[in-house]
């Protein structure tokens, strides 16, 4: 693969999908120094929100310790290069949040949607791109929809005002095929001048090998975090893959030694347990279930004397999507019956 003097845009996860494996209790003091320890490693983007985009504070998806315009206002006074994104998912986020994001001085917005939902997208899109925000589509869980339809998807995005398309491998199951397949797709129905981006979970150890397999269907967006700090296995190693890019001569204007630092000095000492491919994490990529259901369902095992594998590999056969995290506990009760019932 020549990908030799490709440019790409990074865009750090740490804040935001790390919020998953964080329970959502990052403190303001460790947002701080993880951002201007990127910023200062010349990370272009960097993403902060609850876990699950703005107001995602919630019974379901958990509360966070501090509210998103919170960590916003404290976090952008501190970056001198580095621009702030936040993720959105229209029926948890609204217009207002979107509006008090881009108050604190939001650069990007990344409106999220499950891959065959992108209609439910068009009015965030539309006010972000009003307010002037650099406005991204967001297409959770690819891998349950064929390359041609995502591409449907992409498209019906764009024509909504989104000015870059992202292909999201929520749940870590691609290959390089699929992930070559879906940015071609998306590549060869979108607008020259909009941009395709990748975003992966290491649930295979492939977030590496997918992030390339996308650069060179196309994609100029990468997603990560810095040493994997997100859901599941976590994304994407960044300081890994800004290695190998620096070894293949891809562009990334991030400085190898100080994200490793930044990966090993403040993110690894905030872990509360290392983030893995434990055999959970594995059974998330191997059945293609949504990577933030792994605490859920590590927490309903306890509950309920049920195996988290067993959970979730009844999920992904199931088919629940991003937003179905209720249906966790009431799928490991009705093992655990099922499971009394045939003893
Ligand atoms: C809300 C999710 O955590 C978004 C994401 O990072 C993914 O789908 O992956
Ligand atoms: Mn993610």
């Amino acid at each position: 693969m020549n990908l030799k003097g490709r440019k790409i845009i990074l865009h750090d996860n740490t804040l935001r999908d790390g919020m998953h494996p964080k329970r959502h209790q990052i403190t303001i003091e460790q947002m701080i120094a993880v951002a201007k320890g990127l910023d200062e490693a010349g990370m272009p983007l960097l993403e902060i929100t609850h876990g699950d985009g703005l107001g995602g504070g919630s019974v379901n998806y958990g509360f966070p310790l501090h509210s998103d315009v919170e960590y916003l206002n404290a976090v952008l006074p501190h970056l001198k290069r580095t621009k702030v994104s936040a993720l959105l998912v229209p029926g948890i986020g609204t217009v207002d949040h979107l509006r008090a994001a881009h108050d604190c001085g939001l650069h990007t917005v990344r409106v999220a949607t499950h891959c065959t939902e992108a209609d439910v997208a068009e009015q965030h899109i539309a006010v972000a791109r009003k307010l002037g925000l650099d406005t991204v589509g967001f297409l959770m869980m690819a891998h349950m929809n064929t390359p041609e339809k995502l591409a449907g998807q992409a498209k019906l995005m764009e024509s909504f005002g989104a000015e870059c398309v992202y292909v999201t491998d929520s749940a870590g199951y691609l290959l390089p095929d699929g992930v070559t397949e879906r940015v071609a797709a998306l590549r060869a129905v979108l607008r020259p001048e909009t941009q395709i981006g990748f975003h992966g979970h290491d649930n295979l150890a492939m977030g590496v090998a997918n992030s390339l397999a996308a650069v060179e269907a196309g994609a100029v967006r990468i997603d990560g975090s810095t040493n994997g700090l997100g859901a599941g296995a976590g994304n994407t190693r960044l300081e890994v893959f800004v290695a190998v890019c620096n070894r293949m001569e891809i562009e990334t204007g991030v400085d190898l030694y100080q994200i490793m630092d930044v990966a090993e000095d403040i993110v690894l000492p905030m872990m509360d347990h290392m983030v893995r491919i434990d055999r959970d994490a594995l059974t998330l990529g191997y059945a293609g279930v949504y990577s933030t259901f792994l605490l859920f369902a590590k927490r309903a095992s306890a509950k309920y004397g049920v195996s988290a594998r067993d959970i979730l590999v009844e999920l992904g056969r199931r088919g629940m999507v991003a937003g179905q995290e209720d249906m966790i506990e009431d799928t490991a009760m009705t093992l655990a019956r099922e499971r009394r019932m045939a003893a």
